[in-house]
């Protein structure tokens, strides 16, 4: 797996410069700095509470920053709608299962969809990703299983050919092998489709293996921050940046 890691080389997707945002009058991220290269799986490890999903609704447009900067494709995108950032190509995987369990996994990606017509090249690419996903299509989203779910929203946001992803706490509840397969689909979307990735976990372990960079979120600051090498096991070193 590791030895697939591709060193981001192209422009910068997201920047965040200065960036504070939170609840009414409670901060809940403050000075977050981070940059995300196309093809770059960018990690904010955290424990609970630490601002982690507040950070990922700000960039997607949920909040409004109370300071500081966002930039998408070098555009300044911080309090834009959620729609219309995911029209310029950011998708947004929330922690929660955000599906509608009563439509089949097909309608369900199909709302990923800006156009009906792009259905079966979108299909075709998430058949790639996900093969079991085309053969449950005219299946009820909410008899999936748990680990299935997490896939049929992943896939949802792949069908409009994102730049940039957003994905909030993918592994938490799976099984190691659902975390496998999940590990495989952001390496090769980063890889293949140059997409940028930024994550937000708990899951030292599924980090050490999906990312590139890692930056430790503490009380909604940024606190430490490193490179992950390629081929390394770099499971312990991130134990020990989550202890210190
Ligand atoms: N809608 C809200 N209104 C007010 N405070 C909120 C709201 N949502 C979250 N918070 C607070 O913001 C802080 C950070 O929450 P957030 O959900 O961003 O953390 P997290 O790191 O994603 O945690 P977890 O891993 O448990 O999901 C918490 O103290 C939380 O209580």
């Amino acid at each position: 797996m590791s030895a697939n890691i591709k060193k981001p080389t192209v422009g910068t997707v997201l920047e965040c410069h200065h960036l504070s945002s939170g609840y009414d009058d409670a901060v809940v991220i403050e000075d977050i700095n981070i940059q995300i290269s196309a093809g770059q799986i960018f990690a904010i490890l955290g424990k609970n509470g630490m601002g982690k999903s507040t950070l990922l609704k700000t960039i997607m447009g949920f909040l409004k920053p109370t300071h500081g900067e966002i930039t998408f494709a070098d555009e300044p995108i911080g309090g834009v709608e959620p729609q219309k950032l995911a029209r310029r190509g950011i998708a947004y995987i929330p922690q929660e299962a955000a599906i509608f369990q009563d439509l089949t996994v097909e309608e369900n990606l199909r709302l990923g969809l800006s156009n009906d017509r792009l259905l079966p090249s979108g299909m075709e690419k998430i058949a790639a990703y996900f093969p079991i996903l085309p053969k449950r299509r005219k299946q009820f989203a909410g008899t999936l299983s748990g680990g299935e779910q997490k896939m049929l929203l992943m896939a949802r946001a792949l069908m409009s050919n994102p730049k940039l992803m957003l994905v909030d706490e993918i592994s938490e509840g799976l099984q190691p092998t659902m975390v496998e397969n999940i590990t495989k689909v952001l390496r090769q979307l980063a890889t293949n489709d140059n997409v940028g990735i930024l994550l937000v976990e708990q899951n030292v372990r599924f980090v050490s293996r999906v990312a590139h960079s890692v930056a430790l979120l503490e009380i909604g600051r940024i606190v430490r921050e490193k490179q992950l090498d390629d081929g390394t096991d770099n499971e312990q070193g991130l134990a020990e940046m989550m202890r210190v």
